[in-house]
């Protein structure tokens, strides 16, 4: 059902087309800013792997959240008295598409290419930091074929453009799901990044934020240390891009619904990220 919550006009957001799917569906932005120009920002992208519903549902949800909470909660004020906030929450329309008609756990984007079998590249191994690497597969046909080269594949380039060019990026927040994770740098390697400690710190405080709202644990550290070697992530390549405060959630559940969460979870688990969101924000904006 449709809950139309009225958006607050004390912000303005706007929508950028960043640009088209392999399939030519537009790549959509929403932009939230009080004024300024080119100000420091935070990244947020939802809905890369398509099957992952929950993590649009939350993007929405986020939407709303920010512009209802302005002028109300005066850390979310402050941050976009000073900061832009961009989110995209359908970062793979193809895929997503397809799982609302055809293969509801579809995962990659539904790139082609000529004399290869299967269908789709792994929006998160297709990056450049660490391409090809362990934790990726050469195979068309894996789930996590990290396509022909890095930036292949143009759900993937138009995020690389968006923010190469924008330059004053300060924060990316990719959001997945599920198994309750918040991670930080690196999936390609064992090494620590620089920023180990304080990332360890942020995201540490951040789910404990997340914990208080509605008791869910989340673990948190290196993707590489706390899940497994990953190759071609979008983290990677923002960390090693400059942007510091780089991270990847893995929302809910722990795997009793997985990505067939029930619609009843939306809220509270939109509820619980935001907390965690909230923290990384204003850490951004104080660092
Ligand atoms: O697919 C998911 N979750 O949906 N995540 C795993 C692990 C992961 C998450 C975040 C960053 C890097 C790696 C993946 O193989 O991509
Ligand atoms: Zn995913």
């Amino acid at each position: 059902e449709r809950s139309t919550s009225s958006f607050s006009y004390s912000s303005y957001h706007t929508l950028e087309e960043i640009g088209q799917s392999f399939e030519n569906r537009s790549i959509l932005v929403l932009k939230f800013s009080t004024g300024g120009f080119q100000r420091q920002a935070i990244w947020i992208d939802t809905g890369i792997h398509s099957r992952e519903w929950i993590t649009h549902a939350t993007g929405i949800w986020t939407a709303d959240k920010i512009v209802s909470e302005y002028g109300k909660d005066c850390i979310l004020t402050n941050i976009l008295d000073t900061m832009d906030i961009f989110l995209e929450i359908v970062s793979n329309p193809d895929g997503f598409a397809f799982t609302h008609s055809m293969n509801r756990l579809w995962r990659k984007n539904k790139s082609s290419r000529p004399g290869v079998a299967c269908i789709g590249v792994d929006l998160n191994r297709n990056w450049k930091s660490g391409f090809g690497g362990n934790g990726s597969n050469d195979n068309p046909c894996s789930e996590t074929y990290h396509g022909p080269y890095p930036h292949s594949e143009p759900e993937v380039s138009a995020i690389v453009k968006f923010i190469t060019d924008h330059r004053n990026i300060k924060a990316l927040i990719s959001i997945h799901s599920y198994s309750q994770m918040l991670m930080y740098p690196y999936g390609y390697s064992l090494e620590p990044v620089s920023s180990k400690e304080e990332l360890c710190n942020l995201s540490k405080s951040a789910a404990q934020a997340l914990y208080k709202v509605h008791g869910m644990q989340y673990t948190y550290g290196s993707i590489s240390t706390t899940l497994y070697m990953a190759s071609g992530v979008t983290v990677d390549w923002a960390y090693d891009s400059g942007i510091k405060y780089s991270f990847s959630f893995e929302l809910r559940d722990t795997g009793q619904y997985g990505f067939l969460l029930p619609a009843t979870q939306i809220i509270p688990t939109a509820q619980e990220t935001w907390m965690a969101i909230r923290t990384i924000m204003i850490h951004t904006l104080n660092h």
